[in-house]
């Protein structure tokens, strides 16, 4: 669907974007993450032949330049500030982009915004403003949505129903690029992790990956700490100390079962402690930057 290789994206003189190489595939839900300045938007405006860069950008095997957009008629888009006219309707916004009626009273429906619909813009709150943005960029039945920082403003509401208009989506076919800085929230769609820092790809790995290293350790309780920890201590096994609690790596959780069981140590707790997403983010870009530090 969307295939990014060797982008250069170069802004005046300066090298932002460091080939990037990356592909979304039909049905796939990528969320590009990186912390401030990483270079998120550039790659998403160069996808969308806003900026000079070098490589090639495809979509459906179709390039993208600077100066051809044919390929883009698939594609729509959200990115920074949504393009919206204040003095218009959210309605007259949208027929402005829309090329089918009944498509986009659908899109209206999903988004719930028939109650303003028919406001000027320039009265709509960051919110409404925000749905309005991600409307335009839903309309026309897309194959690939980029979408920047779209929970931008939105309440717990309209952030769980973008969540869900995504999943469908992409469930008939459309590809998703994202960003977003609500790491919990990404990860409860996105199929793929791109994550990227001073416009370098530095991780590209499918949401199961991330999971499987967020549940590597388990939580243990027992009537008796104590003796527990001793029992690990006699036996070898390796603990992690918490206040109240032990934690111990999951394919120790049969040996350590057993363990207890023949010690007479009733367990009251033995639960799998996941990384958060965002802990095993901030990991990796705490690596990277002790790496980078020691060349
Ligand atoms: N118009 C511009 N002129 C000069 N430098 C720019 C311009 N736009 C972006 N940059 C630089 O490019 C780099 C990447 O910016 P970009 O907006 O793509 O980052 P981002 O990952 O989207 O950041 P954020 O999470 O803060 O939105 C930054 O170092 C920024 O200073």
């Amino acid at each position: 669907m969307l295939k990014v290789s060797h982008m250069d994206t170069f802004i005046g003189r300066k090298r932002i974007i460091k080939d990037v190489s990356f592909q979304v595939k039909p049905g796939a839900i990528v969320g590009l993450i990186g912390p401030n300045g990483a270079g998120k938007t550039t790659i998403m405006k160069t996808i969308l032949g806003l900026t000079k860069f070098t490589g090639t950008v495809a979509v459906d095997d179709q390039p993208v330049t600077e100066n051809n957009h044919a390929a883009l008629s698939g594609v729509g888009a959200l990115i920074e500030h949504p393009a919206i006219y204040p003095f218009l309707s959210g309605l007259e916004n949208l027929k402005l982009y829309s090329r089918d009626s009944d498509d986009m009273d659908h899109v209206i429906n999903l988004l719930q915004m028939q109650t303003y619909i028919d406001t000027k813009s320039k009265d709509y709150s960051l919110g409404m403003k925000q749905k309005l943005g991600i409307a335009i960029a839903f309309l026309n039945r897309p194959q690939l949505i980029i979408l920047d920082e779209p929970m931008n403003g939105l309440d717990i509401e309209a952030t769980i129903s973008i969540r869900k208009i995504i999943k469908q989506y992409a469930a008939q076919g459309a590809s998703f690029l994202i960003s977003s800085h609500v790491l919990g929230e990404l990860q409860k769609v996105m199929t793929k992790a791109i994550l990227i820092t001073e416009g370098k790809i530095i991780v590209d790995k499918p949401i199961s990956e991330f999971n499987q290293l967020s549940h590597q350790q388990y939580k243990i309780l027992t009537e008796n700490m104590d003796q527990t920890t001793q029992i690990f201590k006699d036996n070898r096994i390796p603990i992690i100390k918490s206040d109240d609690y032990l934690l111990i790596k999951h394919d120790l959780l049969f040996q350590v079962q057993d363990l207890l069981y023949a010690n007479h140590v009733r367990l009251l707790e033995l639960s799998p402690r996941g990384m958060s997403f965002e802990q095993i983010i901030v990991g990796i870009l705490e690596k990277q930057r002790r790496q980078q530090h020691e060349k």
